[in-house]
């Protein structure tokens, strides 16, 4: 089975968990609990193959934040929330993008990223537009998608996770170099694949939640 490795990224409080628990468990969670991280999995049938997300959850308080070139780095599709509610949350979108491309060293046409407004179930205290969002996402280039979404009223939710899977399928550069991989280079990739799980299970061992 694939495996696909999920980033979710964005302030504090704009809804990273909710969405993703909404996405992995089906529930709404109304506390609110600053994560520090939380890695979550879910198997999902995409175009007749199964595909196992890991989704980790980061957290959006600036004490965590030196962790999150660590999550970037093993990352294969990132989505960034903000809340339509808080102004701010939107603003901080550009430098997390940089981050993103930074840590990748490459550009929002080969990352797959997802940009959600989230709480759009509030719509009497909106801050942003949606064609702020809209017009993000086009300033940014590279077919980054963008969605209105609510954890709470399980709006967009399942979309937004699809459409990330779709654009790590389409923007997957290891299927174009495949092809002309030689036994050297299986060899060096293998010792990549296996330096790289190494040192996920490092990260991912802090605080591992599992629906299965
Ligand atoms: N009305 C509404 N509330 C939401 C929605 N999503 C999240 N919330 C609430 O917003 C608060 C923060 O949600 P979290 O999911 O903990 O936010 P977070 O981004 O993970 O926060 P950090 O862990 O600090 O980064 C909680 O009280 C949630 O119930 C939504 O779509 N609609």
């Amino acid at each position: 089975m694939t495996n696909l490795k999920i980033v979710i990224l964005g302030s504090g409080s704009v809804g990273k968990s909710a969405v993703t628990i909404q996405y992995v468990n089906g529930e709404f969670v109304d506390q609110y609990d600053p994560t520090i991280e939380d890695m979550y999995r879910k198997v999902i049938e995409f175009n007749g193959d199964h595909i196992m997300l890991e989704i980790m959850d980061t957290a959006g308080t600036e004490n965590f934040l030196v962790m999150r070139d660590l999550y970037i780095r093993n990352g294969q599709g990132f989505i960034l929330v903000y809340s339509i509610t808080a102004k701010s949350t939107f603003y901080e979108l550009d430098n997390i993008k940089e981050q993103v491309c930074r840590v990748k060293d490459s550009t929002t046409s080969r990352i797959p990223m997802v940009v959600l407004g989230n709480k759009c179930d509030l719509e009497k205290d909106r801050q942003v537009a949606s064609k702020e969002g809209q017009d993000l996402v086009e300033k940014w280039g590279g077919n980054v998608d963008f969605l209105e979404t609510s954890a709470k009223s399980k709006i967009n939710i399942s979309a937004a996770f699809d459409q990330l899977v779709k654009q790590i399928r389409s923007k997957d550069p290891s299927k174009s170099k495949k092809k002309r991989t030689s036994g050297g280079g299986l060899i060096i990739h293998s010792l990549l694949l296996l330096a790289t799980a190494f040192t996920q299970k490092n990260v991912y061992l802090i605080n591992v939640k599992d629906d299965e």
